[in-house]
């Protein structure tokens, strides 16, 4: 498949923290207040945006945003960016009305996914596949990739070592481990989300012409802050889906025990703890990584990949190659600009080098919580983007593009261009990733099955007839 699209959700983490004498909120509160703004423009807490994006509360108050269907590196990367900008937006905004109503209260929005009571909310990514894709043999060789993916994309974590059954290592020794989702996958393969916590989930909803097209929901990964992680994140998977529609021969390495890998390989930072597969021998998470980067470059140099974009791959293939090389050599800062967990490592590192502190200290689980803080100048993230500290993808005005402006090269421009029309002609719509519905039911329903078809006279015809 040479276009492919793909979307990215992104669960939040929400709280809010009173001023002197302030009553705290639960989160279910600060969510309300959260989604007023929305709530008053739609009457719904789950909505379409003119960026072609969806934006919801799901069970439990994580507020939610899905990037529309992006078919470009860099277009996915800059409209889960302004994703971030979607959010901050609502969290001043409900700050603004606590203050109104005499409660004074900082609201917090973080782009990660675990909180301090153990709880996992997730980053899922949404690949689009052919139907003639085997998911679940595509599964075998595309597992170890997944489970060792983290080298190169995990977002880092200070994993506490006391007891307390989920996410604590059995070691009992505090740990910085790649990933954060790492400790909260259950299943190899399945076609249930929320119970059995899959890292490839196999429900068949391609939200798509089920004859030809297949949507693989991957919710193994970590929500990213830096634009190149989710650029590697991104690039890497497409570029081995590819190469395994094209049949590239590979390495057999049917991971044994993926759940118990993938928390194994998250807590050994040198990447050599070997991992079992299923013909008795082992590999380290770097040779796995390694063999799928010997794949991509024979992949690359038989012809693969030859668009427009060709040099972001390339600027991917080579990033792929000093994290690696960052992991194998223990030189983590080499990669401190590029990386999220090796970001969130050096400034763990410089405060310990200046403090002595221990990484059980309160002060680094801080740190680690207050990276994702998605507030501009507030988050530690955004404070190195400010300083120039961490490598960008796309600019800030291309950031606010895809605030406003679906991606032009897929049917979520159709989506946004109804929208904005819609909304201009004060008419009721519902809308879903295929459907465009004038509420009234006066005009007929527009169901978009291709997603890669930004192009359509009926919806040309639906919006020329919603101002009449
Ligand atoms: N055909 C497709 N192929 C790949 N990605 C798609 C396709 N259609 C939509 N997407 C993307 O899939 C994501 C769907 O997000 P959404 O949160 O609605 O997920 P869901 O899995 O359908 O539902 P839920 O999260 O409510 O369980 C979006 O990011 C969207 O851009
Ligand atoms: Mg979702």
């Amino acid at each position: 498949m040479i276009r492919r699209i793909v979307g990215i959700e992104t669960e939040f983490g929400i709280t809010s923290v009173g001023g002197e004498g302030a009553r705290s909120l639960g989160p279910d509160e600060i969510a309300r207040y959260f989604f007023r703004p929305v709530v008053e423009r739609w009457r719904s807490s789950n909505v379409f945006l003119e960026n072609g994006s969806r934006l919801y509360l799901d069970v439990g108050s994580h507020p939610e945003y899905a990037t529309a269907e992006c078919d470009g590196l860099e277009q996915i990367v800059a409209h889960d960016r302004a994703g971030e900008r979607i959010i901050d937006d609502l969290a001043v905004h409900a700050e603004q009305s606590l203050a109104a109503e005499g409660i004074d209260a900082k609201v917090y929005l973080y782009k990660n996914n675990t909180d301090t009571a153990g709880n996992s909310y997730g980053s899922h990514e949404n690949y689009l596949l052919d139907r003639s894709t085997q998911v679940r043999s595509m599964a075998t060789t595309l597992l170890p990739f997944l489970v060792s993916r983290q080298l190169i994309c995990g977002a880092g974590k200070i994993l506490p070592g006391t007891p307390a059954g989920v996410g604590a290592a059995e070691d009992g020794e505090t740990t910085f481990c790649f990933s954060q989702r790492a400790e909260h996958m259950w299943d190899g393969v399945s076609s249930a989300t929320t119970r059995s916590r899959p890292l490839i989930n196999t429900r068949d909803e391609p939200h798509a012409d089920s004859t030809r097209f297949r949507r693989m929901h991957v919710i193994v990964g970590d929500s990213n802050m830096i634009e190149t992680t989710t650029l590697l994140k991104v690039a890497s998977t497409r570029l081995v889906l590819e190469m395994l529609e094209a049949g590239a021969p590979l390495r057999a390495m049917a991971i044994a025990h993926p759940v118990r890998a993938i928390r194994e390989i998250s807590r050994d930072l040198t990447g050599t703890r070997p991992v079992a597969l299923t013909d008795g021998t082992t590999m380290t998470a770097l040779e796995i990584q390694r063999e799928f980067l010997a794949a991509v470059h024979r992949h690359l140099g038989r012809g693969g990949w030859e668009r427009d974009d060709r040099p972001v791959v390339e600027r991917c293939v080579t990033l792929w190659e000093r994290v690696l090389d960052a992991v194998e050599s223990g030189d983590h800062d080499a990669i401190a600009g590029d990386i999220d967990w090796a970001a969130k490592l050096r400034l763990i590192r410089q405060v310990q080098g200046r403090t002595g502190v221990e990484l059980d200290h309160p002060r680094l689980a801080q740190i680690d919580l207050t990276y994702h803080d998605i507030r501009p100048g507030r988050g530690l993230h955004s404070v190195l983007e400010r300083r120039g500290l961490v490598s960008r993808v796309v600019s800030d005005p291309e950031i606010e593009r895809a605030r406003q402006n679906a991606p032009e090269t897929t049917r979520a421009a159709l989506r946004g261009r109804f929208i904005s029309a819609a909304t201009a002609a004060r008419r009721d719509y519902t809308v879903d990733w295929v459907h465009l519905k004038v509420a009234d039911g006066t005009l007929p329903t527009v169901a978009l099955t291709d997603p890669f078809a930004a192009e359509d006279p009926r919806v040309d015809g639906l919006i020329a007839a919603l101002g009449r």
